[in-house]
């Protein structure tokens, strides 16, 4: 049993378990991707096999699908479950707005898709990528591989014409080749210290031929559970504000570990 973790990785759990609080009995249920979404595919498979939910989710990603099949969730494609009553994924940052930069791990085309597709999402995060300001974290944007160079150039032109003051853009690498999502496409990585107006930003990166889609999640996002490594956690409703803090002790003989094994 993995009952020692480090403080980031309590954090994301309890962040996880927290927003698992809000999933009910037969929902159809987006599952993001991450090291933080992966805790919150945990706690469902917990609810499951443990509680008898009858839930039935949509992975953002092969590698989604592969861990919730193994916690004994029933997967099916988006097309086949058609609306989802929520999604609860992470983020590589959050502003006060709660708008998101996500696709670190390459996965933000289809989380775009299935977070639009549902009624509600809910973003789980530790305390750390809490930001005044999208952009520290490089923004992600999904291309097509035929003509990239071309598509980056776009890009970085447009970049000039916002006046926007970090423009470097690389192309994600995985080893020597270039880094390939699921849907077979290519990230260009956009290192832009901040981004000032981040709707703008999103509108215009998706103008451009060869891009398929961006990072940005802009009025998506209904509310952040933040964890911290000391088991605090807090609920931010976009509506809201602040709803909800207090502090989930970490039980590591909690039945969340199926996956992981001994
Ligand atoms: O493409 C990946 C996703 O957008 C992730 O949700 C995001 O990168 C956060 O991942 P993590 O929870 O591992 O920090």
């Amino acid at each position: 049993m993995a009952a020692e973790l480090s403080p980031i990785d309590k954090a994301k759990f309890v962040a996880a378990k927290r927003a698992v609080e809000f999933v009910e009995d037969g929902m159809r249920l987006g599952l993001g991707t991450g090291s933080t979404a992966a805790w919150m595919v945990r706690c469902v498979g917990e609810l499951v096999r443990e509680e008898g939910y009858r839930i039935t989710g949509v992975p953002t990603s092969s590698r989604t699908a592969d861990l919730a099949r193994q916690c004994g969730i029933t997967v099916v494609g988006l097309d086949e479950a058609k609306w989802l009553d929520l999604t609860i994924d992470g983020a590589d940052e959050f502003d006060g707005q709660l708008n998101l930069i996500k696709g670190g791990g390459g996965a933000l085309l289809q989380e775009k898709i299935v977070a639009t597709a549902s009624d509600q999402m809910i973003v789980i995060a530790d305390a750390a990528k809490e930001v005044s300001q999208l952009g520290a974290f490089p923004l992600p944007i999904e291309v097509v591989p035929f003509g990239w160079q071309t598509t980056k150039a776009l890009i970085e032109e447009t970049l000039v014409s916002l006046d926007v003051l970090g423009r470097a853009a690389t192309l994600r690498m995985n080893g020597d080749a270039p880094y390939v999502t699921d849907e077979g496409n290519y990230i260009i990585d956009l290192h832009l210290g901040r981004i000032g107006n981040a709707r703008q930003m999103a509108l215009v990166m998706n103008q451009i031929p060869g891009v398929v889609e961006n990072g940005l999640f802009i009025d998506i996002c209904d509310i952040v559970v933040i964890g911290h490594g000391d088991g605090k956690v807090e609920t931010r409703d976009i509506n809201q504000g602040t709803v909800e803090e207090d502090r989930i002790e970490f039980a590591p003989t909690d039945n969340v570990f199926a996956d992981l094994g001994d």
